[in-house]
């Protein structure tokens, strides 16, 4: 057994919504785009779109939106469409197993509806075909019948916008990516700007919280919004049960404490993995597989569960001969990394005056 045996299943600081969250998200999401923390740039093309869409009264080009989880896509969707004053339908990609199942859905939208398309590169390939011609002429071709009785009846559809989003942009093929008029890229949130998430969802959950509680909060979230009120309701029941209910930097660097996710926001599989690569293998190049057996792990939850935090961290980089870790690992455990060895032997005394002498 691994002194690094535990089990993950429940990290709290997994971008990707659990339960509570889709209960508690629809709360705290902003809901015009001016509630919208942060993106500043996609907030801004945003806006213009939108803007102009309003002044000739039509519907907007169709919005992509990609990005990591938890940054605010399914948010901005909304947004979009409440700042267009239009309803929204929503639905996702693997809820599309059949073009039939599309075909619906689009013919059954009012003029300028949102259809807001989640994960859409799930999206089965005759389905997507569909939303091509959908996207471009505002029509679509009903298949009836089977066999080479089958008829394709078109059927005009009234515009709409639709808002697709995805957190793997790159899978997206071409000619779906092209008939979008805009893209969002969301980003990793600043330290600042969670900060002011952390503050506003504070002020929602009815929460008392000084500034320098909503840093700590804000600076072990992962770049984060999702992330940062899922902590930020656990330090509210550390601070409820343990304390008066007021959230200070103290309570909120004891509660996460408890939770075990440090002053970057590793949790402790984060941990396991630097703290193997430094105290096992001297900070690598290491194996993957190698370093996973070592923290009791599966290569597979190693490489896609703790590593891109860490890469993106410049705690470990990957490279050809492995894993190593980087001087700013050593110094987040604490720990002393080993003298850089020098190169080739060390010289003798003897030689090391005739080299000074030479160079003399
Ligand atoms: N810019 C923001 N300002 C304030 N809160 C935000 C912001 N972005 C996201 N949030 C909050 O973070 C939570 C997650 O956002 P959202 O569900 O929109 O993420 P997502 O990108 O759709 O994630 P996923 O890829 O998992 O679908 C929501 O509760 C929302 O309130
Ligand atoms: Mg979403």
């Amino acid at each position: 057994m691994s002194p690094y045996d535990f089990d993950h299943a429940d990290r709290i600081v997994t971008a990707a919504a659990d339960g509570e969250d889709q209960a508690v998200e629809a709360a705290l999401r902003p809901k015009l785009l001016d509630e919208f923390i942060g993106q500043e740039r996609v907030r801004e093309q945003l806006s213009l779109v939108l803007q102009a869409a309003r002044k000739r009264g039509s519907a907007p080009d169709h919005v992509l939106l990609s990005g990591p989880p938890g940054l605010g896509k399914t948010t901005l969707s909304m947004i979009i469409a409440a700042e267009l004053n239009a309803p929204i339908r929503i639905t996702s990609g693997p809820a599309i197993q059949h073009a039939g199942d599309l075909a619906a859905i689009l013919s059954s939208l009012t003029e300028g509806e949102v259809l807001f398309l989640d994960e859409i590169h799930r999206m089965s390939r005759p389905a997507e075909e569909m939303l091509y011609m959908a996207m471009e002429d505002f029509r679509v071709d009903v298949i009836v019948g089977k066999g080479p009785g089958a008829t394709a009846i078109p059927l005009e559809l009234p515009p709409f916008t639709l808002v697709g989003a995805t957190t793997r942009a790159g899978l997206l093929p071409p000619p779906l990516r092209d008939r979008f008029g805009f893209t969002g890229h969301m980003e990793f949130y600043a330290p600042a700007e969670l900060q002011r998430v952390v503050h506003r969802s504070a002020t929602l959950l009815d929460v008392e919280i000084d500034p320098a509680g909503a840093a700590e909060i804000a600076g072990r979230s992962r770049g984060t919004p999702r992330i940062a009120n899922r902590l930020l309701r656990r330090v509210r029941d550390y601070a409820q049960v343990r304390h008066d209910g007021v959230i200070t930097q103290e309570i909120a660097a004891q509660a996460l404490q408890v939770y075990e996710v440090d002053a970057r926001g590793l949790d402790r599989l984060d941990r396991a993995v630097l703290d193997a690569l430094l105290r096992l293998f001297g900070g690598g190049p290491v194996g993957l597989s190698t370093l996973a057996v070592a923290v009791g792990e599966e290569a597979e939850t190693v490489e896609e569960v703790a590593e891109p935090f860490l890469v993106r961290e410049g705690l470990l980089a990957r490279t050809p001969r492995g894993r190593i870790a980087t001087a700013a690992a050593w110094t987040h455990l604490g720990l002393t990394p080993p003298q850089t060895q020098p190169r080739g032997p060390v010289p003798a005394q003897g030689e090391l005056f005739d080299g000074a002498r030479d160079a003399g």
